[in-house]
């Protein structure tokens, strides 16, 4: 069986990028992605604004929903502080897996953790399982109609504290209407769109950073 557009990207970066040196782990996947074949990594421009809202929150507990390969975590987890880790959470045993490998290759292995299963799910055992208490930024990037239940959720289970900053991707394309209308009705949420463009693309896109007002 011939392998998988997620084992080509790994192949790609074990074999190219500089063990334990995050950012030409990011650069292989860039390259490859807009040169070779397009995946859905949060990519160098949209990066650049999740990097300047992770510097923000500067956050002990970092949290995503959508590993994927695992391209936004390294972003995330290479400008944590020291004791900070970065809870990642992908349902998909094929993508973990790639995922896991190439975060090791980063060498990022010890401030991210991996969790596989549904956010759903996983949200309400955070506290119990994780020793999660408060979540300081949250990146939500899995199924766009995933974006506002899981956020009411991540409210109702107590993880946002004043301050705790979410950030959101494909605001544009392919979109997250019900989550847009939901957070900027939201009186706790103080809210700000960042235009951009589709990783790799031409096509607009933007994100949208939403700040906890308690
Ligand atoms: O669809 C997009 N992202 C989805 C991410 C899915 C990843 O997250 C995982 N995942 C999904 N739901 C959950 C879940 N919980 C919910 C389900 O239970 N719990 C845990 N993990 C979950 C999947 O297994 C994948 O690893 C997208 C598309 C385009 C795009 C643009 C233009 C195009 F032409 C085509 C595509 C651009 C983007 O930047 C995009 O992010
Ligand atoms: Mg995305």
């Amino acid at each position: 069986m011939d392998q998988s557009k997620e084992q080509r990207i790994l192949n790609s970066v074990s074999y190219n990028a500089v063990k334990g040196d995050p950012e030409s782990v990011l650069d292989c996947i860039d390259n490859y992605c807009s040169q070779k074949e397009w995946a859905m990594n949060v990519g160098d421009e949209k990066g650049v604004i999740l990097d300047k809202v992770v510097e923000e929150a500067d956050p002990t507990i970092a949290l995503e929903f959508g590993t994927y390969v695992g391209y936004s975590a390294i972003r995330i987890a290479r400008l944590l502080k020291p004791n900070a880790r970065l809870l990642t959470i992908e349902f998909n045993p094929e993508f973990a897996s790639i995922a896991r490998e190439i975060i090791e290759i980063a060498g990022l292995s010890e401030k991210i953790t991996i969790i596989e299963g549904h956010s759903q799910d996983i949200i309400p055992q955070l506290r119990e399982k994780y020793q999660v208490d408060k979540v300081d930024f949250v990146f939500l990037d899995h199924w766009k109609e995933r974006y506002c239940p899981d956020t009411i959720l991540l409210e109702e289970c107590g993880y946002l504290k004043k301050g705790s900053i979410l950030l959101a991707d494909n605001i544009v394309y392919p979109g997250a209407p019900d989550f847009v209308k939901y957070i900027r009705s939201h009186k706790s949420f103080d809210c700000t769109n960042y235009p951009s463009h589709l990783e790799y693309m031409k096509v607009e896109d933007a994100m949208e950073k939403a700040v906890y007002m308690g």
